[in-house]
């Protein structure tokens, strides 16, 4: 196939990568010319340092070149980009399969990507591709297994058929909301579980977030319409168990930083590569006041971002709520 990849950050180079290994002609977009001049040299060392990059992917500047010929369009760009990306390529855009690779919810409208792109779009061919894969691993081959999730399941297979490989293993699924929620929210469960890592590293605390943290995104998820099995597959508990504790997590660093005592703005300025649950938390806060749905981590971690609430008292304060049943 021919295939345009939106976004060369760390996600959308890496994919590049598997894509070129399948045997697809890839092209890359990025909006910045020092990592197109880099690409060309065979490398991106501004978001995946000590990764040689096959120069038979092509970089362009131009936006228009990776659309005009592709039969399928990747989008690895942040959730907050969306909108704006979708509304540069509306007339360029002659109803390709569109693959979404962000894990997001766009703060003004708590809106999720598919909904975004039909907004914009009005796309009725998109395919979400979600679950526990860091960049800097799949970039390297290290086995990795993933879901593609669509309303039209003919799509869901076709991205599985063309995405999976020997370390790439790609499984469907009919649940656009959950996939998309999964992926979107257990990023802000990280930032709490960095903020644990930051203070003292506790193992017990770090497990019981993970956890209660899942029955948050799960209890959120079905009110928004997402089926309940959902979040125990890759694109729930998967990528959460990976963002919650792998070294290459930037919401878990994130949140080891603030854990540490350091502000927010300053950690953000430091760092070149989205952490998404710094904006997505932002998105939530006001709509489970507002829908009342019960999401203390999420609540939390809000207040110890934006609030200047220290990290402790915000523990005491989740093990002190009210004592409760399970489920
Ligand atoms: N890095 C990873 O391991 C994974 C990332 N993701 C998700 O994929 C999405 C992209 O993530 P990364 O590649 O890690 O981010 P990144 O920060 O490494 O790269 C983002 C890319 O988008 C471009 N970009 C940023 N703002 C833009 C804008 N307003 N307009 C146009 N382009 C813009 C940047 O120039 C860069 O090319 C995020 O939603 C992330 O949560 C999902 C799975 C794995
Ligand atoms: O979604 C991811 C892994 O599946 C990437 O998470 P981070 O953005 O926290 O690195």
């Amino acid at each position: 196939m021919n295939i345009g990849i939106i976004g060369s950050g760390s996600w959308g180079t890496s994919i590049s990568k598997v894509l070129l290994n399948n045997g697809h002609n890839i092209k890359i977009w990025t909006r910045d010319e020092h990592v197109f001049n880099s690409l060309k040299n065979g490398e991106n060392p501004y978001y995946l340092p000590g990764i040689s990059i096959p120069k038979s992917i092509i970089p362009t500047l131009k936006l228009e070149e990776v659309i005009s010929d592709s039969e399928l369009i990747v989008l690895a760009i942040p959730a907050q980009a969306i909108r704006s990306i979708a509304e540069q390529i509306k007339p360029l855009y002659s109803n390709q399969i569109i693959v979404n690779l962000a894990k997001g919810l766009e703060i003004s409208t708590q809106k999720r990507v598919s909904e975004i792109l039909d907004e914009v779009l009005k796309i009725n061919k998109y395919v979400v591709l979600s679950g526990p894969s860091h960049a800097e691993e799949v970039a390297r081959d290290i086995p990795t297994s993933i879901v593609a999730a669509s309303n039209n399941m003919e799509l869901a297979k076709i991205v599985q058929e063309n995405f999976s490989n020997v370390s790439f293993r790609v499984y469907t699924n009919n649940d656009i909301v959950g996939v998309e929620l999964g992926g979107a929210i257990k990023n802000v469960i990280a930032i709490s579980a960095g903020i644990i890592d930051g203070i003292g590293g506790w193992d017990n605390s770090k497990a019981a977030l993970i956890t209660r943290g899942l029955a948050e995104i799960t209890r959120y998820g079905i009110k928004k319409g997402a089926k309940k099995d959902t979040f125990s597959g890759l694109a729930g508990l998967g990528d959460l168990i990976v963002t919650c504790t792998s070294q290459h997590s930037r919401n878990r660093y994130v949140g080891e930083m603030i854990g540490r005592g350091k502000k927010l703005d300053e950690i953000i300025e430091n760092m070149n590569m989205v952490a998404e649950g710094v904006y997505t938390v932002k998105a939530l806060y006001e709509e489970i006041k507002d829908l009342n749905i019960e999401m203390p981590i999420t609540e939390k971690t809000y207040e110890v971002l934006y609030l200047n609430k220290d990290p402790r008292k915000a523990i005491h304060e989740l093990m002190m709520r009210e004592l409760k049943d399970e489920n």
